[in-house]
């Protein structure tokens, strides 16, 4: 049976280059945002990063075993513009990383610094590709939108819907649908000032295929949220392992160039 990757000692981020040897490549993500070295790109600001998404309800949520994952294939969505060349991306899913407490659990780090939680928007070139596996397989394939989670007092009404639904998916494989109107526009901050720079899935295979724009601004949840997050058990069964962490500390940039645009 193919060894099971996770977040522990023995299946985590140190690890997977073993069975995924792309995990080990020169263009992996997250990164360490180092703010000083951020270059302005004039391209950025004139090409505007555009997104148009759809309300959907009864999307289905579900428990991948590694944190809780919403499909939401949306052929009338589109994000372009920005770093994204002339191609159109669709989104596909969206999903979340935390960690034990909310010190950390962002998968990018500005300046070292770690965010609760850090929700991705995960979008497919549907110019180029016919699928989002395929797109999987490209350099340009998938474009990813990063939020950062900051914890405050105001519960985020859009991720309650999530957290609504987690008692139904407890444990890994289970699924069940959002009753709930979700526009994935209002995940998105109101400063749309954001970092890009070409990096990786950060969970294995960890494909070096995704645009990575992350935005600067975080949103806001509550620390109730998180904790309903970490609730989440890892196996299928009645053993109780609770997915508490979830993110792979940032990968060496090396010589890779990292913009930025503050909208
Ligand atoms: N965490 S992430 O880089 O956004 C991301 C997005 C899509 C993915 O599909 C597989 S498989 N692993 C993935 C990781
Ligand atoms: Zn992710």
């Amino acid at each position: 049976m193919a060894a099971e990757w996770g977040y522990s000692p023995t299946n985590g981020p140190d690890v997977w280059a073993r069975l995924f040897p792309q995990a080990g490549g020169a263009r992996q993500s997250p990164v360490d945002i180092c703010t000083s070295i951020a270059s302005s790109d004039s391209n950025l600001e004139m090409k505007k990063l555009t997104f148009a998404y759809e309300s959907q309800s009864d999307l289905r949520i579900l428990n991948t075993g590694h944190g809780w994952k919403v499909e939401a294939p949306q052929s009338g969505s589109r994000l372009e513009g920005g770093p994204l060349g002339e191609d159109i991306y669709q989104l596909e899913q969206f999903h979340c990383h935390w960690g034990e407490t909310s010190a950390e659990g962002s998968e990018h780090t500005v300046d070292g610094r770690a965010y609760a939680g850090e929700l991705h928007l995960v979008h497919w070139n549907t110019t180029k590709y016919q699928s989002f596996a395929e797109a999987a397989q490209h350099p340009d394939g998938l474009a990813v939108l990063g939020v950062f989670f900051d914890v405050g007092n105001e519960s985020n009404d859009e991720i309650e819907k999530i957290v609504s639904t987690l008692s139904e998916i407890k444990f890994k494989g289970q699924f069940t649908d959002i009753p709930d109107v979700i526009d994935p526009t209002t995940f998105l901050p109101s400063g749309l000032g954001y970092w890009t720079y070409l990096g990786s899935l950060t969970t294995p295979p960890c494909n070096e295929c995704v645009i990575w724009i992350v935005y600067k601004e975080p949103i806001t949840v509550t620390e109730e949220q998180l904790v309903q997050f970490r609730c989440l058990s890892a196996c299928s069964g009645e053993a109780e392992e609770f997915i508490v962490k979830n993110y792979r500390p940032p990968q060496p940039l090396g010589n890779r160039a990292l913009r930025e645009c503050n909208a």
